[in-house]
């Protein structure tokens, strides 16, 4: 029989969105999740059976408990978002998700003080040895002498990991009178020295620091951080505590080292393996263990809830959520100023794609004026624009990297100062084909054209379009706007450029509906006409 500790509670709403949840999430994150979506929570359900299952969903939210392995990923089909309720994501394969273009967000702010206060919390249950305290007295014991503990004023707390929750363990610290080192080699000195807190190396943290909390994300360079090594250079009074992830940790050379008396004590919310196999860590009786609770308050879990479910719409819809973690982060104000950049980088590659005659082994992005720095996101928009006619491709700002480099497509980018009289303009520019490159800018708000080849014009970038490259000599509109009329096309704008009278022309003519290909091959038969390409933006 199915094992499924929780009944299926299903809410069906008009519509075709489906999220699964498989742990416990807040109700003000479901309220928000079911007002979009049809929201199926599963909790504790057997990892085969969420293979079995997530084909029918596009998105999943999890927490620390459910492994989203690469099976699972390559089963969901439909499988667009996987949300993470909370910060870490170590238990997401975000390798294959970025594959397969799939937006891994998480919600990284709301439970970080929750985090912070648990460390704090069980510094001070080592501290004063209160777990033990409190089983001695459930045995009816009265002890006030083997329970003495040790003060946490003026002495050192070593942070190792100076992000969010790093941060805010240090800022209680720093209240309780401790005086506080913290490593983190990609932290800025000033931010450390801003808080007060000095940052040295990971070797002087561990020789002289009283309490030693760890606050860094489970990745490969963090993995066995605290070795049997590193745990020799402790002091043998001094305590450890992970609220960060068990496999940061060599839990037997910790062991160790609390048997042979090199260290005090240490207090773990987090193991290699939830729940531990190893029963020697919840047992050890100078380990203070809990199951996971870092990010337990209410507070947090209402707060995380909201989050990742903005998220996971957000990124449903389309948008670039601010938490995306497979994606370039940006601050929520570039972003905003990026936007009409973006869909104009994406319909300029459209355009240029399909005025070449075979897919390009080369596209060269040149931005003029003054663009951010960061432009992995025009990028990315451009490799969509590119790719997505030309292939059965789902590009989006997750995977248009990596899937370029699959296809062998090389992506140069070029920076300039803006020479044209225009402020910010971009032009895709491809290695083969005869209309090989178009220049686009924001006007007014909306994406146009501005350049085709060596013509100046200006076109707003969307619809159905045909371009012609003619011969610049009088009637020439007039015969095709004859065919176009005789064959029922409706034409919604017209706009020609030229490099010269009676030279060289292109005529871009916007069309309410696709002519048949008879149409087009009379257009072409025309004299002075030298090529025609319908384009779809
Ligand atoms: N027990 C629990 O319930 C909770 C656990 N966490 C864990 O705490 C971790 C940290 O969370 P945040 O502070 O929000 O993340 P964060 O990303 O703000 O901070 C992590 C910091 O670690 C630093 N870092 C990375 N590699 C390092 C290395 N090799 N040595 C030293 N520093 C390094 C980074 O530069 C960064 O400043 C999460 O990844 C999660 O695993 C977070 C929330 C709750
Ligand atoms: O946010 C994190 O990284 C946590 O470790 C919290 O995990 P949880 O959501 O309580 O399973």
């Amino acid at each position: 029989m199915q094992e499924v500790a929780q009944p299926i509670e299903r809410t069906h709403r008009p519509t075709t969105t489906r999220i699964l949840v498989t742990e416990p999430l807040a109700e003000s994150g479901l309220a928000l999740l079911r007002e979009e979506a049809e929201v199926d929570t599963r909790y504790k359900i057997p990892h085969e059976e969420l293979v079995r299952i997530i084909p029918e969903y596009d998105a999943l939210i999890v927490r620390s408990g459910t492994k989203v392995t690469r099976d699972v990923i390559e089963a969901g089909e439909r499988l667009r978002v996987i949300g993470r309720a909370g910060t870490g994501v170590d238990n997401i394969d975000l390798r294959a998700a970025t594959e397969r273009g799939i937006i891994v967000v998480n919600a990284p702010t709301a439970n970080c003080i929750a985090a912070a206060e648990h460390a704090i919390a069980l510094m001070f249950a080592v501290a004063r040895n209160i777990p033990q305290a409190h089983q001695a007295m459930q045995r009816g014991e009265w002890d006030r002498h083997r329970f003495v503990g040790t003060a946490v004023v003026d002495k050192v707390m070593g942070i190792v990991g100076f992000g969010r929750v790093g941060g805010e363990v240090a800022r209680r610290a720093r209240g309780l009178g401790m005086r506080v080192l913290a490593y983190d080699p990609y932290l800025p000195r000033e931010r450390a020295q801003a808080l007060g807190v000095e940052l040295v190396s990971l070797e002087e943290l561990l020789a002289t620091a009283d309490f030693i909390s760890l606050h860094v994300p489970l990745v490969e360079s963090t993995r066995n951080l605290i070795n049997a090594e590193r745990l020799a250079l402790m002091k043998p009074t001094a305590y450890l505590i992970n609220v960060a992830r068990g496999g940061v940790v060599d839990e037997d050379a910790l062991i160790q080292a609390l048997d042979e008396g090199r260290l005090a004590g240490a207090a773990l919310d987090v193991f290699s393996e939830e729940p531990p196999r190893d029963t020697r860590l919840a047992t050890h009786p100078k380990i203070v263990t809990t199951p996971h609770l870092g990010a337990s308050t209410t507070e947090a879990q209402i707060g995380v809830a909201t989050e990742v479910a903005r998220a996971v719409l957000m990124s449903l819809r389309g948008e670039l959520a601010p938490t995306t973690v497979n994606a370039p982060m940006l601050a929520p104000e570039t972003l905003r100023e990026l936007r009409p950049f973006v869909d104009l980088a994406e319909r300029l590659a459209r355009l240029a794609v399909q005025l070449v005659a075979h897919g390009p082994s080369e596209v060269r992005i040149i931005y003029r004026g003054a663009f951010n720095e960061d432009t992995r996101l025009l990028r990315a928009a451009v490799i969509k624009g590119l790719l997505e006619p030309i292939g059965e491709y789902h590009v989006n700002f997750v995977n248009a990297d990596l899937l370029a480099q699959q296809r062998g497509l090389r992506v140069v980018e070029e920076r300039h100062t803006a020479t044209d009289g225009l402020s910010e303009t971009i032009e895709v520019r491809l290695t083969n084909g005869d209309y090989h490159s178009v220049q686009g800018a924001v006007l007014r708000g909306s994406p146009r054209v501005i350049r085709i080849g060596d013509f100046w014009i200006d076109l707003e970038l969307q619809g159905c379009m045909l371009l012609c490259r003619n011969q610049d000599r009088p009637g020439m509109i007039g015969k095709v706007g004859a065919i176009l009329g005789e064959a029922d096309v409706n034409i919604s704008f017209m706009q020609v450029g030229r490099d010269q009278p009676r030279g060289q022309a292109v005529m871009a003519i916007g069309l309410d509906e696709e002519p048949p290909a008879d149409v087009l091959d009379q257009i072409r038969a025309i004299e002075g006409i030298e090529d025609v390409r319908l384009v779809e933006i």
